[in-house]
């Protein structure tokens, strides 16, 4: 089956080499704007298949749209990254009119596409998709809780001095350095709760590095990060693909769960061949039910800074 990922800068490259690297898609299709871009990594890729052992067909073009007709998926990644002091609400300005061109052309030649928007400010970049795709919301998705999961994970096993491997958690809510909510209540060593090993201190600062974990990154690389959000894209392309019905948290429309409606926020949800086969609702405790409604709040507030 064939995947489209638009933007082959950081993260579209990255994604495009995890989905390769993995073989469960036919063919990858790079699109970017600049001129012979795409083209060029997508070439570069090629040449590590023999070297990786992949059978992954990955082509690009400079925007023709014509060569992703017929995709399963499509990865929206382009536009801009944000720099050290930024935060992602800021980029909304450059990025709308790149989100909602990009998925009018996807939707042109692919009307079948499950969408998943990478680029930021992503909650809001997912909702603007849904008001101008004509899409149903179940195959719209954004990427945000699968990274910001994973990167729970690496500060809960750094705090636990224990492998990752040991060690499972899932953030919800949005995906910014304030709105996120990484559910310490759930989070688990080896299935025994966290909170038995770590002591408030430690919870906090593992709560405080996950939120700010793509500014952290920021600053230490000058743009955002992308070997882990291009892993975390590939986790969800993979679920569909091969309709693995996979329990991921990604931003999706509400319509009523968790007490939201009309706005895409990081909920845990069945990822399968048709995309988003079910919201999963979860208990949450009271602070955890007040911060994920602020973070709504927040979410809501730039989503009003959206013209469509
Ligand atoms: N949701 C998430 O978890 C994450 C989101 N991001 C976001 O992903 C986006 C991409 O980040 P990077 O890859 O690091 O940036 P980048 O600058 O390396 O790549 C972006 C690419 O988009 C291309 N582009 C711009 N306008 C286009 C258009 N109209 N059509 C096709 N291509 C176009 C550019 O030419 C460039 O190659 C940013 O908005 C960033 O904030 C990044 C990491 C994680
Ligand atoms: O931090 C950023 O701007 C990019 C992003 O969303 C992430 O890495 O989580």
């Amino acid at each position: 089956m064939k995947v489209t990922v638009v933007g082959a800068g950081a993260v579209g490259a990255s994604c495009a080499e995890y989905i390769a690297m993995k073989n469960f898609a036919s063919e990858v299709v790079l699109v970017d704007i600049k001129e012979g871009f795409a083209e060029g990594k997508a070439m570069d890729l090629m040449q590590c298949a023999s070297l990786n052992a992949f059978d992954t067909k990955i082509t690009g073009t400079t925007g023709d749209y014509s060569k992703t007709a017929g995709s399963k998926v499509a990865v929206i990644t382009s536009g801009i990254p944000r720099k050290p002091g930024m935060t992602r609400e800021e980029l909304i300005g450059i990025n709308a009119g790149i989100v909602k061109e990009v998925t009018a052309n996807l939707v042109k030649h692919s009307p079948d596409v499950i969408i998943i928007v990478v680029s930021n400010p992503m909650d809001t970049m997912a909702y603007l998709v849904h008001k101008t795709s004509g899409l149903p919301k179940e195959r719209i998705i954004g990427m945000g809780g699968a990274l910001d999961s994973a990167r729970f994970k690496y500060r809960l096993a750094e705090a636990l001095e224990c492998p990752i491997s040991d060690v499972d958690g899932m953030v919800i809510a949005a995906h910014s350095d304030t709105g996120m909510l990484p559910l310490v209540s759930k989070a688990t060593r080896n299935g025994v709760p966290v909170t038995e090993f770590l002591n408030d201190e430690q919870v906090a600062y593992v709560t405080e590095e996950t939120k700010v974990g793509g500014a952290t990154l920021t600053k230490l690389l000058g743009t955002s990060a992308w070997y882990a959000p291009g892993a975390a894209v590939s986790v969800l392309v993979q679920s569909i693909l091969c309709d693995q019905k996979k329990m991921i948290p990604c931003s999706l429309m509400l319509d009523g769960e968790y007490g939201q409606s009309d706005i895409c926020l990081g909920v845990p949800a069945i990822i399968g061949a048709n995309g988003v086969e079910k919201i999963v609702d979860i208990t949450l405790t009271d602070a955890e039910k007040a911060k994920f409604a602020e973070a709504a709040q927040a979410v809501r507030e730039v989503n009003g800074d959206l013209k469509f």
